[in-house]
């Protein structure tokens, strides 16, 4: 036996939650990139700000070259003052000439100017003391005494600048950790966000499927008679639109004198009849037909429609069905079992329309009526 409910309604609704998900794709592809632009922001940031420091550092003129220069310096001059002391000779103190002056090549040099104060006083006692050495006037040990002083002023640049570097080296490093602390903090601030994020969207996203599930509930109940879980007038128009351009049989079932029915067996009867009669014209209809209840004894089937004789087949089969399964009616004036009085037409709802289809069943089912009732009938669509 085909099932009664008409589960096409069903399969709309999940076509319906299926549409729903690339939608929910597209919002979690969204999320994805703002995590990527913002992962990007921060490389720029590293790139913009951390790198640059490093290459400040090591390009800093002060710093290693500086305290290079003083150095060599310094044992340049240390050289000539060992010749100056050991009673030198001719080749010796031009020896020690040449010390000095490489010595002070190296002292001459702009950051020592700016930030020793000892420098250019140094550089004139070299000056001197090379003049002293050329003429021959002074002592070798006087003079080399004399370089004691530009000594200790190239020591104490050296000092100096080995402070300055000291110093950069902290500031970088405390630096270093503040932007990384800062990247790790604005990390896991974009991870808290991001799954801030995800929780709200999720929890919009169950709202909406609960509400939406809830309101295909109320739309099935409000498409469905109660009784015999059959769709309702409603439901029948709905699946006529659905199917404008397919060529339809329309078939009209009422109950003949049910209210004879119902007045000697009682209303609970009554509905069991009901009941089984839709699965009884479910059975006799072919599987493609869906059934309606239009309203007290009265149903409806819709069913494709090859042409009017196989439509008049179904028809026939249907109220050979009803007889032969003989369902006992006492008030009945003559049979004394329940039979069915049938309408039915055939149309294409795009051609005609469904109220003139229906108007042409009716009459139909009219004339059924009138003419004694449990027979059935087919009249074509004016
Ligand atoms: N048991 C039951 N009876 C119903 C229901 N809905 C309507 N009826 C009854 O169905 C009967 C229909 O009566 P009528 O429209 O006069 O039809 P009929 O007695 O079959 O007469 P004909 O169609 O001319 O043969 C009424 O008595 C209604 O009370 C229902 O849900 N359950």
């Amino acid at each position: 036996m085909k099932p009664i409910l008409d589960s096409s309604r069903d399969v709309d609704k999940s076509d319906w939650a299926n549409r729903k998900r690339p939608g929910r794709y597209i919002k979690w592809l969204s999320l994805s990139l703002m995590s990527f632009m913002a992962l990007m922001v921060l490389i720029i940031y590293e790139a913009r700000w951390v790198f640059p420091e490093i290459q400040t550092y090591f390009s800093q003129p002060g710093n290693l070259t500086g305290q290079q220069l003083a150095t060599r310096s310094r044992h340049y001059l240390q050289d000539a003052q060992a010749r100056l002391l050991d009673m030198p000779g001719p080749e010796e103190r031009a020896a020690a000439i040449t010390d000095i002056e490489l010595a002070y090549g190296l002292f001459d040099v702009d950051v020592y100017h700016q930030q020793y104060d000892c420098t250019s006083p140094s550089l004139g006692v070299l000056d001197e003391t090379v003049t002293s050495l050329e003429s021959d006037s002074v002592l070798p040990v006087v003079l080399a005494r004399e370089l004691l002083d530009p000594i200790a002023c190239l020591t104490r640049i050296e000092m100096g600048q080995l402070d300055r570097r000291a110093e950069a080296i902290n500031t970088f490093s405390e630096r270093t950790r503040w932007h990384n602390q800062v990247l790790i903090y604005t990390s896991l601030l974009i991870f808290v966000f991001g799954l801030l994020f995800w929780w709200l969207h999720e929890r919009q996203l169950r709202r909406t499927e609960k509400a939406t599930q809830e309101t295909l509930r109320w739309m099935g109940r409000a498409m469905r008679d109660p009784l015999t879980g059959i769709g309702n007038r409603s439901a029948l128009h709905q699946d006529v639109m659905q199917q404008a351009q397919q060529l339809l049989g329309l078939v009209l079932v009422d109950i003949d004198f049910f209210k004879q029915y119902n007045d000697t067996m009682g209303h609970p009867a009554g509905d069991a009849l009901l009941r089984n009669l839709v699965l009884l014209i479910a059975d006799a209809l072919p599987e493609e037909a869906t059934l309606y209840r239009l309203g007290g004894d009265e149903f409806a089937a819709l069913l494709p429609c090859e042409d009017i004789d196989a439509l008049g087949r179904y028809c026939q089969q249907l109220h050979q069905e009803v007889q032969r399964s003989a369902f006992s009616h006492a008030a009945h004036p003559d049979k004394k079992q329940v039979t069915l009085s049938i309408g039915a037409t055939c149309f294409m709802p795009s051609r005609v329309g469904f109220p003139r289809a229906y108007e042409a069943a009716d009459n139909a089912l009219y004339q059924v009526k009138t003419a004694g009732r449990d027979d059935w009938q087919i009249i074509a669509v004016a």
